[in-house]
């Protein structure tokens, strides 16, 4: 059961749900398994809350945006957040943001928007997120020199399922017992019967394992922290940067992570780096012991003159004896010393004074030349090394793990609450680089239509660099005209109100000084046409319109230049009947258009005309006031050209006179 198809949940299936009790949760935090962990809900009814929280946000969301010019808008909102934040977590995150039409979800979200807000998105805390990433679970572990054994089958069949990690084996009784014992490094008995047996130095009988996991297998939660070592540390560094309150001490955190290596093993123990060194160096440091012993005896055979006596010599070699009795006769002093600085480089190098019994074992007295390990001892004593190593490893591990078990739930919140951040960062940032405000949402069920008024909205759509977009007062009630001067900024306009409409219903802040809307229930944006449609597109456009003033709620419409789908007589027509429809309705609604003055002339009702107007002409471009002037039909830009023919000093100006005149009079 796939969830990952839904964007802004988490890459997991159903099966790696555990548990989810609060599914509008679970979507805005982004991923469902961040939820709290209620013990008796099924994975198979986790996942079928999910889905069902999943599909009324997208109805929602469906419902509420209903063209592809709204989704785009949407959508533009969604990626201008999302460049914003550092993390991929944080950018899924943010698709859970959506224009609701339900007022406790606005609400919800802009309590959450609020606090965003506050937070400063300094340089320093931006970069330390750059290193933040979701928590991850290690792979399964197994670890091998270690086993859990009963003599009960179905504690065998509890161990199993909470030891995956290691085996567990079946026994008859503490022979059986002593036996596995030889196999293991450690055997775990977990049943109580065989308490208070001697049962051998490897065996340790804990009826109490089953309650200290982290304890019996230190290696999961400290993999749990290798795998996670780096994430955690950047989450730490990031509450301390933006004075986070953290949900545990954190030195301590990075105390226990000081002493972690990435792969789980321990590290900055000396004597545990002692133990291994001498192993690393065992057979390196025995030949050098070889040499030394080797060079001293030389130099000492060659100083002496050996004189022995004829008859000595004799018997020597009649008892067959080699030279090495010779050497024991008369270099014993020499070869004494020779042994003993062998023992002594030998423990010397190793650092491993206590075990010199084994290095006697390994340069034994017996005299022999060149001088040379015996190698059974030298096996003994790796073993030796290696026990004492693992055991100094055991405790530490476990040492370690019983002071991070308590920090393992902190160590998530410590990371979510950082990726958090990171959303609640893109939001401020947006906030703060586009000046926004948070818009007032009318209470619904007044019957009242607020409409849309905005004040000083600067649109972040624009080509233009958000420091040159001039601020635009328009405010909306009913239906209305918008007309006005080429280029003057009409569509960037109506951009502008579904753009707004769309963040405030997502809960967001908008780009402008005051905003009062009313709460939609669906945005129909229809943008300007490329051309003159053909029949099938033509009447198509106009089913869309059936359906629109034949649907109910609150609707917000936008419409892009209508007329140029077809001929501009039937547009007019058509754009009148259908501001007729709509008014019926108390729908709100702008349409950009040339032909205000034919839309009027055709509706029936009082069409309120609005108009952005030229203010004159600097260096042949239009000087243009961006904000629409109220009830006013904007002159257009062949108008603005023949006046200014008319009133410069023109030979032909009578000419441009009269035709000034029409467009004062077109009749
Ligand atoms: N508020 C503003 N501040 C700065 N520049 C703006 C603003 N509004 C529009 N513009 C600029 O004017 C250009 C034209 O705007 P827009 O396309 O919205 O005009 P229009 O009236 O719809 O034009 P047309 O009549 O050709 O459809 C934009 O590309 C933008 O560069």
């Amino acid at each position: 059961m796939e969830l990952e198809t839904v964007p802004g949940v988490g890459a997991r299936t159903a099966e790696q749900l555990s548990v989810l009790d609060d599914p509008e949760r679970a979507l805005r935090e982004g991923d469902v398994t961040t939820i709290a962990r209620a013990p008796n809900i099924s994975e198979g009814r986790a996942a079928r809350i999910a889905r069902n929280a999943i599909r009324e946000r997208h109805e929602d969301q469906a419902e509420f945006l209903q063209t592809d010019r709204a989704r785009e808008l949407y959508q533009s909102a969604l990626s201008l957040l999302q460049e914003r934040a550092v993390t991929d977590h944080a950018r899924k995150h943010l698709e859970t943001l959506y224009p609701s039409t339900t007022r406790s979800r606005i609400e919800e979200v802009r309590a959450f928007v609020t606090e965003a807000i506050d937070h400063e998105p300094g340089p320093a805390v931006i970069e330390a997120l750059s290193d933040v990433s979701p928590i991850e679970s290690p792979t399964e572990l197994r670890v091998r020199e270690r086993c859990i054994a009963t003599a009960d089958a179905e504690t065998y069949a509890r161990a199993e399922q909470q030891f995956p990690a290691l085996s567990v084996e079946l026994v008859d009784d503490a022979r059986d017992l002593s036996e596995l014992a030889r196999g293991y490094s450690t055997v775990i008995a977990v049943d109580e019967t065989f308490a208070g047996l001697d049962l051998g130095e490897n065996v340790r009988v804990r009826p109490d394992a089953f309650d200290r996991v982290d304890e019996i297998v230190p290696e999961r939660l400290l993999a749990f922290f290798a795998t996670n070592r780096d994430r955690l540390r950047a989450a730490a560094s990031v509450h301390e940067i933006a004075g986070l309150d953290p949900p545990c001490d954190l030195d301590t955190l990075d105390g226990c992570l000081e002493r972690l290596n990435g792969d789980g093993t321990i590290t900055g123990d000396d004597e545990l780096a002692r133990l291994q060194r001498a192993l690393d160096d065992l057979d390196a440091a025995i030949a050098t012991a070889e040499r030394v012993a080797n060079d001293q005896l030389r130099e000492a055979i060659q100083e002496r003159d050996v004189t022995i006596e004829g008859a000595d010599l004799l018997s020597l070699v009649e008892q067959g004896a080699r030279v090495d009795s010779l050497l024991e006769r008369e270099l014993s002093e020499e070869f004494t010393e020779a042994i003993e600085a062998a023992r002594e480089h030998l423990c010397e190098t190793l650092a491993v004074e206590e075990y010199d019994a084994i290095a006697e074992r390994v340069f034994p007295d017996e005299p022999a030349f060149p001088v040379e390990r015996r190698p059974e001892t030298v096996s003994q004593l790796r073993s030796e090394l290696t026990a004492a190593r693992d055991r100094r490893a055991e405790r530490l591990k476990s040492d370690l793990a019983s002071e991070l078990s308590v920090l393992r739930d902190p160590a998530e919140t410590l990371v979510g609450r950082a990726l958090e951040l990171d959303v609640k960062l893109a939001i401020s940032r947006f906030a703060r680089e586009f000046d926004c405000t948070m818009p007032i949402i009318d209470n619904d069920g007044t019957g009242t239509n607020t409409g849309v008024h905005i004040e000083g909205g600067r649109s972040p759509l624009l080509d233009v660099p958000f420091r040159a977009v001039e601020p635009v007062d328009y405010a909306v009630e009913g239906n209305a005209i918008l007309s006005g001067v080429n280029s003057g900024g009409k569509t960037s306009l109506i951009d502008l109100v579904g753009f707004i409409v769309i963040l405030a219903q997502m809960g967001l802040p908008v780009p402008a000084d005051h905003v009062r809307l009313e709460r939609f229930d669906s945005l129909y944006y229809q943008a300007k046409s490329q051309g003159t449609l053909d029949a099938g597109a033509f009447e198509a456009t106009l089913r869309s319109f059936g359906d629109l003033v034949a649907g109910t709620g609150t609707r917000l419409i936008l419409v892009d230049e209508l007329e140029s789908i077809t001929e501009p007589g039937a547009s007019a027509k058509i754009i009148a009947g259908i501001l007729g429809a709509l008014n019926e309705q108390g729908a709100t609604s702008v349409f950009v258009s040339h032909l205000a003055e034919e839309v009027q002339v055709a509706a029936d009702i009082d069409v309120q005309i609005d108009g952005i107007e030229a203010i004159g002409l600097v260096d042949g471009q239009l000087e243009v006031n961006r904000s629409p002037v109220k009830g006013r039909l904007a002159r257009s830009t062949p108008e603005l050209i023949v006046e200014k023919l008319a009133t410069a000093d023109e030979t032909e100006h009578q000419f441009y006179e009269r035709l000034l005149a029409r467009f004062d009079d077109p009749e």
